[in-house]
């Protein structure tokens, strides 16, 4: 509720006009039965013409306050919602670019969808139901009964007792339905994760002959959704009917004892209707927020799934120094850009470290490159730098600053990256290149891809404008990685990342494409992570990882006599036939 209202707090203006807009619509609701009743009973009785057409012009003001303050009201508060829910949507978005990827893993890719998607639109609905639906009622029912008891206390007491069981039955509905709206949203993600992996995985699970194997899993998982939403539904079905003739007993009570009470002389004929009216109106309402109600634990859920992403404290703190303040490597390390002193870093939920007291420097002008099995720990080193996890151990820094000292963007943005799996966003090669540089011109991406080796995104009808499928998946793997190494290229940076960038091109493109590199990165340092000798084997450094540790460190002939590791990487890439 604390965060609803931090969200409704800059819309304070529009939440009061949207009330005001409301209040005026129930006035004229309320009004007319009372006017029509006045009418018949007064005007038409004594035939006064003045009267009806007076009351006439009453009745059309008080009609077009509810009318017009329906239609301003409903486009208020959907306005007012949407808006809410644009903002928390925005704040969970913003919250997870923010974590650190050990706090991103606590919900996981498919439950923080479900939970900027799927919840965020629960919390919408609820929002503008709440409004419309919820908020009258008290005003409704308060005034609709003493507007009847005003036309005959008898009757206002009648309705007093009807509204009264109405909402004991309605409290008690929504108290047992609770529990089943909150188990459904869990449901709801569970699904999303199972039909994420589904679906992303498609090719692998047909190669694997296994459809049958996971259908029988996600019609498990539906099964389970199923079954509580048809608990829903059955609720539903039994609130309506019990609600409708709830109504009818109403409107059968008003008739019985409004028969009797203009029999009597007590009450006059039309006044029947006007009860009648205010009946029909309070316990339609009535039902309805009923039905929103029981919504509304669902949506409390809703909230509390956003809270969690808003609230969770990033591991990840930014520092305030920037790679302006001044602060160098020594004298006879200055030119060193990255540097990895005695660095040991354990991933949260695991034992022992995955890299353990690396000490070396990336040099500008230089290629350092990293070597290892499987497994080694090479792309950690990768991350590590970008600061997506901080060392545990040790220090890393960049341009002589601790990289704990510094900001994520400040580091990022002077480190250009290629991951290991290049992934491209849908769009076009120009707007994927442009991520790397907003302000490129068409001969700075043209450069870019001629050192990529990537002129075969030229040979193609629309050029730079080639249409880009969502993760470039209608390139292949090797065009893909060439066209993330160009994007990288686009920016100007201190130090180069390439993690098994090469490992998909062939051996002359990749020989071509390292020597093109050479060039562009003269005054920057590069880190080549790799899992081929022949793409470092001209390299300035190797440092040889084997299970997160440096085993050797040197160029290739020198590593070749001093390090085993290394001379059994390269003699089983030598048999494999290099
Ligand atoms: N998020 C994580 N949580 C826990 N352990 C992890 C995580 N990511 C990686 N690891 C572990 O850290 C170790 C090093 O992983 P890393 O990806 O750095 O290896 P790599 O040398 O790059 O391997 P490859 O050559 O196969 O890409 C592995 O044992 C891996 O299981």
């Amino acid at each position: 509720m604390r965060l609803l209202m931090r969200f409704l707090k800059p819309y304070r203006g529009l939440v009061a006009v949207t009330l005001l807009v409301l209040l005026v619509d129930n006035v004229g609701t309320l009004l007319v039965p009372t006017m029509l009743a006045n009418m018949v009973n007064t005007g038409i009785t004594t035939g006064d013409v003045d009267y009806i057409l007076r009351n006439g012009l009453y009745m059309f003001i008080a009609t077009s306050m509810a009318s017009g303050g329906t239609v301003l009201g409903c486009y208020l508060s959907a306005r007012l919602a949407a808006n809410v829910a644009c903002d928390i949507r925005n704040a969970v978005y913003d919250k997870s670019l923010e974590l650190a990827a050990s706090d991103f893993e606590r919900f996981g890719t498919g439950s923080m969808i479900t939970r900027s998607l799927n919840d965020i639109n629960v919390i919408q609905q609820a929002i503008l139901q709440t409004i419309q639906l919820v908020l009258p009622v008290p005003f409704l029912a308060v005034a609709g009964i003493i507007f009847a008891w005003f036309i005959d206390p008898a009757m206002g007491t009648l309705l007093g007792v009807v509204v009264a069981i109405v909402l004991v039955a309605a409290v008690f509905t929504v108290a047992n339905a609770a529990p089943i709206f909150m188990r459904l949203q869990g449901f709801i993600d569970r699904m999303n994760v199972v039909l994420r992996e589904n679906i992303v995985g498609a090719r692998v699970i047909r190669a694997f002959n296994k459809e049958r194997h996971e259908e029988r899993r996600l019609d498990e998982v539906f099964s389970d959704y199923a079954a509580n939403a048809i608990k829903v539904n059955h609720l539903f079905v039994g609130l309506d009917s019990s609600s409708f003739f709830l109504m009818n007993i109403a409107e059968v009570a008003v008739l019985w004892v409004g028969g009797n009470r203009v029999g009597a002389h007590a009450m006059q004929i039309a006044s029947i209707s006007a009860v009648l009216e205010y009946a029909i109106l309070i316990l339609f309402f009535v039902m309805m927020a009923q039905m929103v109600v029981l919504t509304l634990p669902r949506a409390a859920a809703c909230l509390n799934r956003a809270q969690q992403v808003l609230e969770i404290e990033p591991s990840i703190v930014d520092g305030e120094r920037t790679l302006d303040d001044g602060a160098r490597e020594p004298q006879d390390e200055a030119d060193a850009v990255a540097v990895f002193d005695h660095m040991s870093f354990r991933f949260d939920d695991a034992d022992e470290d995955t890299l353990c007291d690396l000490s070396f420097a990336c040099r500008r002008g230089q290629t350092t490159a990293i070597v290892g099995s499987t497994g080694s720990g090479k792309s950690t080193v990768a991350k590590l730098l970008l600061r997506f996890h901080d060392a545990t151990k040790g220090s890393i820094r960049l341009n002589g600053v601790d990289l704990r000292e510094l900001s994520q963007g400040e580091i990022r943005g002077h480190i250009a990256y290629v991951p290991q799996k290049a992934w491209l966003f849908s769009g076009t090669v120009a707007s994927n290149l442009r991520f790397g540089n907003e302000d490129a011109t068409e001969a700075d991406m043209l450069h870019a891809l001629r050192v990529a080796q990537s002129t075969f995104v030229l040979d193609q009808p629309q050029g730079l404008d080639t249409p880009v499928a969502q993760g470039g998946t209608n390139f292949s793997g090797g065009q893909r990685q060439r066209l993330a190494i160009a994007r990288a290229l686009m920016k100007h940076a201190d130090l180069y990342i390439f993690d098994d960038s090469f490992s998909a091109l062939d051996f002359k493109t990749d020989a071509a494409l390292r020597h093109a590199l050479q060039d562009e990165t003269r005054d920057a340092a590069v880190l080549i992570i790799a899992q081929r000798i022949s793409t470092i084997l001209h390299a300035d450094q190797i440092v040889v990882l084997k299970d997160g540790e440096i085993v050797g460190l040197g160029t290739h002939s020198e590593l070749m006599e001093t390090c085993e590791v290394y001379r059994a990487i390269a003699e089983s890439q030598m048999k494999g036939g290099e």
